[in-house]
């Protein structure tokens, strides 16, 4: 019962929503998404093992707004994928949740109209197909895991999930990601700290007891496992980088220390580019170095990428959208993301097999 003098004084409304089964029940998992979702977390477990030489890279736009696009990208990413994968795993960054600053457009899930009309059951539909589309084309995907009740409608198509700076303190995200059923990279502080990633990994692989919600939807009680599977991504923060050799090489130092895996993904967006989104070769260029030079930790990579360069404000008239281009952080556009993956790939084809030898 509720007391309209003491509860929900600042609650406006709520809607049910469809349940997780429903959801899985309309869009069901295809035989072939099914393969490409366990063979992409297994690939990635096998990296993180060093069963598998290669270099993972989450790479793809900051957000996903539109679908078209998007399958567009993703189409492109795969043939680029065929052409390295002796040498690089591509995966597709599938961003849907986005946590802002303060304010500001939360991802097509939250409104996948644009328009703040907030039509959440829509986009869960939307990317819960976008998701199929991507692993029917035999590509894994990677996302943020923002909102706590997302994984039951969506996880079943993720191959690998970001903790954003801005949630690896907490423990809702740590208890979270200990249930999750993929490889976890935490990233550091927006601050630049380290520690709160190093926590984090200490925190996931622990069995953890929270409330949560069951396929059904019903709140509950869930006991996870643990994850063993976590890694930190250096992102830079405080205003600097912290891809550089030195601080890799404190990075390691930090997770030995702690006794955690000293598995490393570089960021090469965000405070590691000054949001600069034009920078990112620059980052890849400087990882594949210090590989060539002995770099044991580095295993993976970020990258912010769409069809065109850069990004633009959702306009007033969303006729007036340009297509390709990034409505949340800035992105390198697809003919430079296809050289930097290629020159990167060149570089370190003969290295990556001798270093887990
Ligand atoms: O990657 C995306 C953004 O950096 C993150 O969501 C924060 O964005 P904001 O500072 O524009 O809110
Ligand atoms: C929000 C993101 O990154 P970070 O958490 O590092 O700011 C992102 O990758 O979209």
């Amino acid at each position: 019962m509720t007391d309209k003098q003491v509860d929900d004084l600042n609650i406006a409304s709520q809607e049910l929503l469809i349940t997780p089964n429903a959801l899985k029940e309309e869009l069901p998992l295809s035989e072939n998404a099914r393969k490409t979702v366990i063979e992409g977390r297994e690939t990635i477990r096998n990296i993180l093992d060093r069963k598998d030489h290669r270099l993972f890279v989450v790479i793809g736009p900051c957000s996903i707004h539109d679908t078209k696009a998007a399958m567009d990208y993703a189409q492109k990413l795969k043939a680029l994928a065929e052409e390295v994968k002796d040498t690089i795993y591509l995966v597709l960054r599938v961003y849907f949740e986005k946590p802002r600053t303060t304010t500001g457009w939360k991802g097509l899930i939250n409104d996948p109209y644009m328009n703040d009309s907030f039509k959440v059951q829509d986009g869960l539909h939307i990317a819960r197909q976008l998701l199929l589309d991507v692993a029917e084309l035999g590509l894994p995907a990677a996302t943020e895991a923002l909102d706590p009740t997302t994984p039951q409608y969506l996880q079943d198509l993720i191959s690998w999930n970001a903790i954003g700076a801005r949630t690896t303190e907490s423990q809702t995200h740590r208890e979270m990601s200990s249930g999750l059923s993929s490889p976890v990279g935490f990233k550091n502080g927006t601050d630049g700290s380290l520690d709160v990633a190093v926590n984090a990994m200490l925190s996931v692989q622990s069995p953890h007891r929270f409330l949560g919600i069951d396929p059904e939807g019903r709140v509950a009680l869930t006991t996870t496992k643990g994850n063993q599977y976590g890694h930190v991504v250096l992102r830079g923060g405080g205003g600097k980088p912290n891809y550089d050799s030195v601080s890799v090489a404190l990075a390691e130092k930090a997770l030995e220390k702690a006794g955690v895996s000293t598995n490393i993904m570089v960021d090469c967006s965000h405070a590691n580019s000054n949001k600069d989104p034009g920078l990112q070769p620059l980052v890849m260029e400087n990882i594949a170095n210090q590989i060539l030079e002995g770099n044991q930790s580095i295993v993976g990579l970020m990258v912010e990428s769409h069809l065109k360069f850069g990004n633009q404000k959702i306009p007033a008239n969303l006729d007036d959208l340009e297509y390709g281009v990034s409505i949340t952080d800035g992105c390198i556009a697809w003919d430079t993301t296809e050289q930097a993956i290629r020159s990167m790939a060149d570089k370190l084809r003969d290295v990556l097999p001798k270093r887990n030898a």
